[in-house]
């Protein structure tokens, strides 16, 4: 009995676990967990009998002086501790390098240009690992010192023939950080933690069944290719899975109401779904959304990557609604042409809230015939079914206020219409958020913890948080809004200071606007303070996301604060280091004061 096997684990398997644990920890969720049991499940299935086979025909070996002494079928159990801490080890740093990836966007119809190429992909990998296996078989049958080489390729490469087989676009076509990335750090981390157990002898390949071949000193070429191979399996097998995932929650036409743990037959199932079947559209619309959200706004670009599955999907599809929305009324060339589009928009949720099988198709010919190109998908795949229609009818009534603006004319008089006005435009986004977020993690009124009043609590604190964001907005925004046309500082608080309209619309700069900008700022701490609370009660999934994406905006008003920000086009930004700071803070709980 001895304990050296035991101390590989105490040193170089567990600190890691230790670290990537803290360090995903505010992300990890139910799925997560449920992805990485999964794995390490098949893992230690399907290893105990080729391990146990290898122990018994002598070809790897442990001394009985570095071992504890426990076995499972031959295997001392820090071995079978080994399969567990390294699939759990591998998996969770591919969740933490994968995380800022929104992978649906990879999903490929293979019908058009280029992308006809990807099923002959498919085949020349699958030849190339059936011709692998048929090496290994080789191997093993032809003489004994391949024997161990062998093994490996006929035990391990099956696997990957199965998994590239299901899932060979992501594999393929996700960006490095999700594949390659993942693959090699652990498996040169593993070698080097090899080459000391096998210069120490914690562990033994028996001679006679081995090459004889050292990739460096005192790392046989077996021992690499072992590490190398079952890495590839894990990352492969984490990729498959997050490509169901995308395949369920993309099509909501072949998956309706995919739910947020699916049965791994479901997951088959996803997997096992004809590419043909696919709609091309929605991932188009999708890619659409992601650009638009990148291009336009940093903070909720960054917040959307800690948001999971379903949920990050909707939010996505429901900012690229309200961004073209914005966008059409904003940079419409007159004051009629924005109104004209605001009626459309008005006449396209009253078509998506009455629709039924009959007049769907009326829906996209509306579009299609009302709409520029460019919107047409924002606006066809917004989430409809899961929010109710009078936040989206307000936030179009938001949108009204800004045209009321006219060098006479001045909508924002008194503080209570600059509350109506934040609430159309940004409370009304709150609460869509916020429901979307009861729909998707199944907060219906038959879960006790989620009973009407308490919903109703979140989103009137959802409704306040949006309003102190758009204070923040305006704050921000003073000099931007001027050029515009636009004044959102009441008129009595100009008044107060002895300004006017015209004065801001001339210079929106100085000692007093300086003093308004601070006195919105307060006003926007302050509902923020006493909304931000409510969060603490969203589904715990939701909660760490929706602080990242709340405190990146409010940081921006604390960016204002401070004398000699730095501004961007007009507008003052957060420092990229700073933006991070914020959101580890916020994903751990934490809430600026
Ligand atoms: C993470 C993620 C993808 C979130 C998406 C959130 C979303 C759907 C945002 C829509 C934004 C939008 C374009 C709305 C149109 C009206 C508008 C312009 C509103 C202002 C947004 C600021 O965007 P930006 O700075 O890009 O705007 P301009 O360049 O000035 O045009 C707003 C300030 C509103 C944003 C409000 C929210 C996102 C609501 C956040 C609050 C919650 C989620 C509720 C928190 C929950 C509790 C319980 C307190």
């Amino acid at each position: 009995m001895g304990f050296e096997y035991a101390l590989v684990h105490v040193k170089y398997t567990i600190p890691p676990a230790i670290l990537l644990t803290q360090l995903y920890r505010p992300l990890f969720s139910k799925l997560d967990a449920y992805k990485i049991v999964f794995l390490i499940t098949i893992a230690v299935v399907s290893t105990i009998p080729w391990d146990s086979y290898l122990i018994r025909t002598r070809i790897w070996s442990y001394p009985s002086h570095v071992i504890i002494g426990p076995k499972l079928f031959d295997i001392p159990i820090e071995e079978v501790f080994f399969f567990i801490i390294q699939t759990y080890n591998t998996s969770l740093f591919y969740l933490i390098l994968s995380k800022p990836t929104f992978q649906p966007i990879y999903l490929r119809v293979e019908r058009h240009g280029s992308d006809r190429l990807w099923p002959w992909y498919k085949l020349i990998g699958q030849w190339s690992f059936i011709s692998i296996i048929a090496l290994g078989w080789s191997l093993v049958k032809g003489g004994v010192e391949g024997t161990y080489t062998g093994l490996i390729l006929i035990w391990a490469v099956p696997f990957l023939l199965l998994l590239w087989s299901l899932a060979y676009q992501f594999i393929l076509g996700l960006p490095l950080s999700n594949t390659l990335v993942p693959i090699a750090i652990p498996t040169l981390y593993l070698w080097i933690i090899d080459t000391l157990a096998l210069k120490r002898g914690t562990w033994v390949i028996n001679t006679g069944t081995k090459v004889g071949l050292h990739l460096w000193d005192g790392l046989e070429i077996e021992e690499a290719l072992f590490f190398l191979v079952t890495n590839t399996l894990i990352i492969f097998g984490q990729i498959a899975f997050d490509h169901a995932l995308s395949i369920l929650y993309t099509f909501p036409d072949l998956f309706p109401d995919a739910p947020l743990l699916p049965s791994p037959l479901l997951l088959i199932r996803a997997l096992l779904t004809a590419v043909y079947r696919w709609d091309e559209d929605r991932i188009n619309g999708l890619k659409e959304a992601v650009t638009r959200l990148k291009k336009k706004s940093r903070s909720f670009y960054f917040a959307s990557s800690t948001f999971q599955g379903q949920l990050r999907t909707d939010l996505l599809l429901l900012y690229s609604f309200c961004r073209v929305a914005d966008d059409l009324v904003d940079d419409a060339a007159t004051a009629s042409e924005a109104s004209a589009w605001i009626a459309k928009l008005h006449r396209y949720l009253e078509l998506i809230y009455s629709r039924d099988e009959k007049t769907d198709t009326r829906i996209s010919d509306y579009v299609v015939q009302n709409f520029p190109p460019g919107t047409q998908y924002a606006l066809l795949q917004l989430p409809y079914l899961k929010i109710s229609r009078q936040p989206l009818e307000d936030l179009l009534h938001g949108f009204e206020t800004d045209l009321e603006f006219t060098p006479t004319s001045h909508p924002i008089n008194t503080e209570s219409d600059l509350q109506t006005y934040a609430h159309r435009v940004a409370g009304t986004v709150a609460r869509m958020c916020i429901e979307c977020i009861f729909y998707d993690y199944q907060c219906t009124s038959t879960t006790p913890s989620f009973e009407r009043d308490q919903k109703q609590r979140i989103i009137d604190a959802g409704d306040v948080a949006g309003i102190a964001l758009q204070y923040v907005n305006i704050a921000r925004d003073i000099a931007v809004d001027a050029k515009m046309g636009r004044v959102y500082i009441p008129t009595t608080w100009l008044t107060a200071e002895g300004l006017s309209h015209d004065s801001i619309l001339k210079d929106p700069h100085g000692v007093h606007v300086e003093s308004l900008r601070t006195k919105l700022l307060d006003k926007a701490f302050a509902l923020y303070d006493q909304a931000s609370e409510a969060i603490e009660e969203l589904p715990v999934e939701a909660r760490g996301p929706i602080r990242v994406a709340v405190e990146s905006y409010m940081e921006i008003g604390r960016v204002l604060r401070q004398e000699g920000y730095v501004v961007k086009a007009g507008r003052a930004t957060v420092p990229k280091i700073r933006r991070l700071r914020v959101a580890w803070k916020a994903l751990k709980g934490r809430l600026q004061k």
